[in-house]
């Protein structure tokens, strides 16, 4: 199979027919019966020509007139066939991209996504073996196994019209013709491959020209205009996509000379073949039949020469292996924890959960972000986290969902360490609205019960918390009501403020507290919000966390003086800890940040009265 194993080919079929077997076994099949046909109208092209001398002549002992026609007939037959086969063919191929696309797809995300934790999509070897799964630049699995088809037609061509050329003329001619192709092929392969990696090693420019190109196209195209940007950003892609290209044009300048080279080889070889022939033919040795069956045999076994696929067949087989290893190397290197399952985590928190001696720094970072932390969350309190931006609030969040594990100390939920709990269960437990919370492009009910899938028909629970986080007034307006689909670039789709999305997020998390998540997290709920919106959040909120353990971080003392304790997180510690009143009395951090906060309100309230 020269450069590709047979081995290779089978892994790859193998795959192909696990998952989508009827329209992978067609597609080769396919292709390999027109390879077959090929050569049937190479071989029956030679029985006609050579039957035309005597048919004419009536020579005695030549073909009759009626076998000639129906010699004629099987040609035209045999034909028809292969002219059919690629519509056939590309058919099933069609459907066998689908299929497989959708496997790869579910076969690199599920392991990304399974794990509770998150350092896996800091790992960049796991990064870089996702990378490689998806493949690069159009270099994946179903480019492989979509290639594959004809690479085995091209192999069955080859041997097909080798014999053909041996039986009918020369087996050493025919060897020769073998070699070459195969070696030519390698070796424009190799030249291919080179110039891909090229292509393919510039990531930094090529990942900053895509970043530009989205800038542009999706992700700010409001800013870029509102700054005039839009010259900046075109100047600025071409040159990082000219400097990403320029290394790809070096090694393609210097590939055309040796690219060259191998297609005179491949002529050379080739001609030197059709010389013999014809010199054969002269010298009377070679009939009329072999001599029109040979020379076409002889450009086949050229045109079977196919070094694209054999790098598109490399390249999907490389990608399917570091898919078949991405759950493994991510569970060898972030393995999740053994879980207990005698703890009933469906009802923590009962009593508490407690940091102890806590100390956290992100994988790959040498800075401690939380050291010896101690706080205590209580069932059924409300607690407000404050601290200065950078302080660390929403890593602590993150250590609570048990996304990230603490470098040190440990997390006790009713005693029991966080990392022997199921984590999957205890991250139900929880319901957040977190800084970046996300936005799907979903109806405005799926946004909400997304909350709490499993109760996603519990209309009761889906009114109250449109009541209770102020969504009701925002669907009344909606074109659809609860089934528009909350993104302007589908029909009949709309887009929100961000204090809308707020309240959307703010149901969401309610909507889980309702189908009995224990643990209510609401990070910066009031940052999108308005005066109006926010006072009636701070009116709500002691109500809308009772029942729950509450945690909520926030810039604005005015959402964080109702809650029944405020911790002030500084150096990575929590450093004051008590009511808005005692901590007011104690004069400390808490007391100075409330004070220029309050002092900025009056002045501003001083200064538009003054105005007015
Ligand atoms: N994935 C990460 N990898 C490395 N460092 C991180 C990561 N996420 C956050 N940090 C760093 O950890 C520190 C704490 O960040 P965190 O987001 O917890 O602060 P915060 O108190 O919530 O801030 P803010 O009030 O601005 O939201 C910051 O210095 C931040 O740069």
């Amino acid at each position: 199979m020269g450069v590709v194993t047979v081995g290779w080919v089978l892994t790859l079929l193998r795959y192909g027919l696990r998952v989508s077997p009827g329209s992978t076994a067609l597609t080769m099949g396919l292709a390999v019966l027109g390879s077959v046909l090929g050569m049937g109208v190479t071989l029956l092209t030679g029985q006609v020509v050579g039957a035309v001398p005597g048919v004419i002549d009536a020579a005695p002992g030549a073909m009759s007139p009626g076998a000639f026609g129906w010699l004629l007939a099987a040609l035209l037959a045999v034909f028809i066939g292969q002219s059919l086969t690629p519509a056939f063919h590309q058919v099933a191929s069609q459907i066998m991209d689908a299929a497989l696309v959708r496997d790869i797809g579910a076969g690199i995300t599920e392991p990304l996504l399974r794990p509770r934790r998150v350092a896996h999509l800091e790992d960049t070897e796991v990064l870089d073996m996702q990378e490689r799964a998806k493949g690069k630049g159009g270099f994946h699995l179903a480019q492989g196994l979509a290639n594959l088809p004809w690479l085995l037609a091209g192999r069955f061509t080859l041997i097909g019209s080798a014999v053909i050329v041996g039986v009918m003329f020369s087996w050493p001619v025919a060897a020769m013709l073998v070699a070459v192709t195969l070696l030519l092929e390698w070796y424009g392969g190799r030249l291919i491959a080179r110039e891909i990696d090229v292509w393919w090693g510039n990531t930094e420019e090529q990942r900053r020209a895509n970043y530009l190109f989205d800038l542009g196209m999706r992700d700010a195209p409001k800013e870029l205009r509102v700054f005039g940007l839009h010259g900046w950003l075109v100047d600025r892609y071409v040159r990082e996509w000219t400097a990403g290209f320029r290394p790809v044009w070096e090694r393609r300048r210097r590939n055309v000379k040796w690219t060259a080279l191998t297609g005179g080889l491949h002529l050379a070889a080739n001609g030197l073949a059709v010389l013999l022939v014809g010199r054969a033919a002269l010298n009377g040795d070679l009939p009329l039949t072999e001599v029109a069956t040979t020379v076409p045999a002889i450009l086949s076994i050229g045109a079977s020469m196919n070094s694209y696929g054999v790098v598109q067949v490399k390249r999907g087989l490389s990608a399917y292996r570091a898919m078949a290893e991405l759950p493994g190397t991510i569970a060898q290197r972030h393995p999740e924890p053994a879980t207990m399952t005698r703890h009933r985590v469906e009802t923590m928190p009962a009593r508490e959960v407690r940091f102890e001696n806590v100390g956290f720094r992100y994988p790959g970072s040498d800075v401690d972000v939380l050291r010896n932390l101690d706080l205590t969350l209580h069932a059924h309190e409300a607690l407000a986290l404050v601290g200065v931006n950078g302080a660390g609030k929403s890593t602590l969040v993150k250590l609570l969902g048990g996304v990230y594990r603490p470098t040190g100390g440990r997390i006790l939920v009713d005693g029991v360490d966080l990392s022997e709990l199921d984590l999957a269960a205890w991250q139900r437990r929880i319901a957040a609205i977190v800084q970046d919370f996300l936005r799907f492009p979903l109806s405005v009910t799926d946004n909400v019960v997304f909350g709490a899938i499993e109760r996603a028909d519990d209309e009761v629970s889906l009114a109250k918390v449109a009541r209770e986080s102020g969504i009701d007034h925002v669907v009344r307006g909606l074109p659809g009501g609860w089934d528009t689909v909350l993104d302007k670039t589908f029909d009949d789709g709309v887009d929100l403020s961000g204090g809308e999305w707020q309240r959307i997020a703010l149901a969401r998390a309610l909507f889980a507290v309702q189908a009995g998540a224990g643990v209510l997290v609401l990070d910066e709920p009031a940052a999108a919000l308005d005066v109006r919106a926010e006072a009636e959040l701070v009116e709500r909120y002691l109500e809308l966390t009772s029942g729950v353990a509450s945690l909520i971080i926030s810039h604005r003392f005015s959402v964080v003086r109702n809650a029944d304790r405020i911790c002030v997180l500084a150096d990575g510690r929590i450093v004051e800890d008590g009511t808005h009143e005692e901590l007011l009395a104690a004069d400390g951090t808490y007391a100075g940040m409330f004070r220029l906060q309050a002092e900025r309100y009056v002045a501003s309230a001083e200064s538009d009265a003054q105005d007015a």
